[in-house]
């Protein structure tokens, strides 16, 4: 399978910080890839690099088979990007603003009338004849999306598409971007782990600007599995639950009603030999203490840590 962006040592400085810190990448064309990371991570950085806003400090970045630095209108034709924060003409309806960025294009009449009726339907925004103005965020942003798709592009970018809207907001524009599977590469930058569970077959952690993980979601939970374990005592979980969150390989802990500690650990090693000691110094009765299963929350959990504890 071809790659429709491979990334190569890429660093991204501003001043003496590194926003992008020697980031490799490979986004298999026709996938749905969530790149996923905290506030600050460096995830709109990287966004601007690929759309030719800011430039490499240092390393190789192609799209499309194409040096992002070389790359001409021709390949630029080929690539949707929807920003963070879009901007709209207010008094235009959304087929009058569609139109007018499939001109911007130079596509041909026929078949922009055929584009504009197909994802006007998409982002179903068929039946709306209000000016976009009066419309919700949600239909803001599947407009967005459907301006991105204008040109029919191989490539789709979209920075945080769905974290300004609420759960149906964003359901339906994870629907569009579904509705691309194997026909378009997507490629988008979210903070919202459920909205990648849900939508991605690929998936890169991004933590203060270095990739930590990245793979098919289902790869990268099989290979954190051992980072998480279950342990469950006699009594005293809330004070056990306490030591253990001050250990430092402890990324998570969370202690249930019924007493079960879930904890999700950045050293299994050292966890399996301390969590005994802390169990024996709370004289509580060790019941159980075994490797849990991971989730996509608990990998990036493991990670990135999460303020969780
Ligand atoms: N133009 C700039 N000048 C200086 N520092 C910048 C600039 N752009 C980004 N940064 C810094 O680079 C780091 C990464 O920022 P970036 O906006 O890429 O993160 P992000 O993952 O998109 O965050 P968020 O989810 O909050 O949008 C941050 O520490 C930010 O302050």
């Amino acid at each position: 399978m071809s790659a429709a962006i491979r990334i190569t040592g890429l660093t991204k400085t501003y001043a003496q910080h590194h926003a992008l810190d020697n980031v490799d990448l490979v986004v298999d064309e026709g996938s749905i890839f969530g790149f996923l990371g905290p506030n600050g991570a460096g995830k709109t950085t990287l966004l601007r690099v690929l759309t030719g806003l800011a430039r490499p400090t240092s390393g190789v970045v192609q799209i499309l088979g194409h040096n992002v630095t070389a790359v001409d209108d021709s390949i630029r034709a080929r690539i949707g990007f929807l920003p963070d924060v879009p901007g709209f003409y207010d008094w235009m309806t959304a087929e009058e603003f569609l139109r007018f960025v499939g001109r911007l294009f130079a596509i041909d009449r026929r078949t922009l009338d055929e584009r504009v009726h197909m994802l006007l339907d998409l982002a179903g925004l068929t039946d709306v004849k209000t000016t976009i103005g009066g419309f919700s965020r949600g239909m803001k942003q599947r407009l967005g999306v459907a301006q991105a798709l204008i040109n029919a592009p191989q490539l789709l970018l979209l920075d945080e598409p769905t974290s300004a809207l609420d759960p149906m907001g964003r359901r339906d524009v994870l629907d569009m971007l579904t509705s691309l599977r194997g026909r378009t590469t997507v490629f988008f930058s979210t903070h919202i782990l459920a909205d990648v569970e849900r939508v991605c077959d690929t998936v890169a952690i991004l933590d203060h600007g270095r990739v930590v993980a990245q793979g098919p979601i289902d790869e990268l939970t099989s290979r954190y599995a051992e980072r998480k374990v279950i342990l469950e005592v006699t009594d005293a979980a809330g004070q056990l639950g306490q030591d253990i969150a001050r250990e430092p390989w402890a990324a998570s802990v969370a202690v249930g009603p019924t007493g079960v500690i879930e904890i999700t650990v950045s050293d299994m090693d050292a966890a399996r030999r301390t969590i005994p000691v802390l169990v024996a110094d709370r004289h509580t009765g060790l019941c159980r203490m075994e490797a849990g299963e991971m989730g996509l929350e608990d990998v990036f959990v493991s990670l990135v840590g999460g303020g969780t504890k």
